[in-house]
């Protein structure tokens, strides 16, 4: 399974892990959070914990970056069934698209219904600061403009369609009811909206490169998301994605300051209470919505 290429995955290693962890959780979670760099605190408000460490989980591919802690925590919040990964995989570690989105769809598999995507990025916009929270509107899929896309290989029907449409990946509801929230919580002078784009990294970007981004109407750049979004969206699943901005990215020759890891990981560190509170009132606020439309 562990092969670097497309469609290394089958139905029936989706539906093998999927079963592994049913088998051993009573809880059947209907949203999944996805934790970004140095964000795996936001686990900590979850209720009923029941955690697996990826390297226990069969076929599950393992993080091998400093700040993704590789567990998945099911639990509750607020009621809510949840299933949270505390880190995720990036294309840049090794691994295949087909491998760095497989909990999309054992989370689909699962019944699943709502993804939140949260991530670390470099603020490209002028106006972003470092601590900004980006819901994400939209995103540019760099890799994929190359050929290297989740989606490419035989396309699997139980799944979704050849061509899905990509246009409205981003549900509007979610993303109107996270600023509803910032506001809610005191934090709508560094909530924002924005187009993310994916590099494929491990460098971080050239000033060449972030004035190109800058020109192409990028709002926040990071080496992961779009593979998850993308697949989830195929298969049908409600998306949110939050971009936590860590560093300004340099479109000028006269700046001396450098990004580093450390850096992205300390501010991360120092916002994920408030993004805990965020993503938990969300769930809770998306749950009575629920409630109230059926
Ligand atoms: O997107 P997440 O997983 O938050 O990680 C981000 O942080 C790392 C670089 O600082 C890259 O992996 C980038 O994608
Ligand atoms: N590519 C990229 N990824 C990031 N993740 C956090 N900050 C950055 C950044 O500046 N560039």
């Amino acid at each position: 399974l562990h092969e670097n290429n497309n469609n290394c995955c089958s139905f029936e290693d989706y539906k093998l892990t999927t079963d592994w962890l049913l088998n051993r959780t009573n809880l059947r979670p209907k949203v999944a959070v996805i934790c970004g760099s140095g964000l795996g605190l936001l686990a900590d408000a979850v209720s009923n914990k029941v955690s697996f460490r990826y390297q226990d989980i069969p076929n599950f591919p393992v993080s091998t970056v400093p700040g993704h802690e590789g567990c998945l925590v099911f639990g509750t919040v607020d009621e809510t069934p949840c299933v949270f990964m505390q880190g995720r995989v990036h294309l840049y570690e090794g691994y295949s698209l087909c491998q760095v989105t497989f909990p999309i769809r054992m989370f689909k598999l699962m019944g699943v219904e709502s993804v939140i995507v949260t991530n670390a990025a470099g603020g490209i916009c002028p106006d972003f600061k470092v601590g900004d929270i980006m819901v994400i509107k939209d995103h540019i899929n760099l890799p994929g403009f190359a050929g290297e896309h989740p989606l490419c290989g035989p396309n699997d029907e139980r799944f979704g369609i050849r061509f899905p449409c990509m246009s409205d990946a981003y549900s509007k509801q979610m993303r109107r009811l996270a600023v509803d929230v910032g506001t809610d919580l005191g934090c709508s002078n560094f909530i924002r909206e924005g187009v993310y784009c994916m590099v494929s990294g491990p460098n971080f970007e050239t000033i060449a490169e972030a004035r190109m981004l800058l020109v192409l109407g990028c709002d926040a750049v990071g080496m992961s998301t779009v593979p998850e979004v993308t697949v989830a969206k195929h298969c049908g699943l409600r998306v949110l994605g939050l971009s936590l901005i860590t560093n300004k990215v340099s479109v000028d020759y006269s700046r001396e300051e450098k990004v580093n890891y450390e850096e992205v990981l300390q501010i991360s560190k120092m916002r994920a209470e408030v993004l805990q509170k965020i993503v938990t009132q969300l769930i809770s606020r998306l749950q009575q919505q629920s409630i109230n439309t059926h």
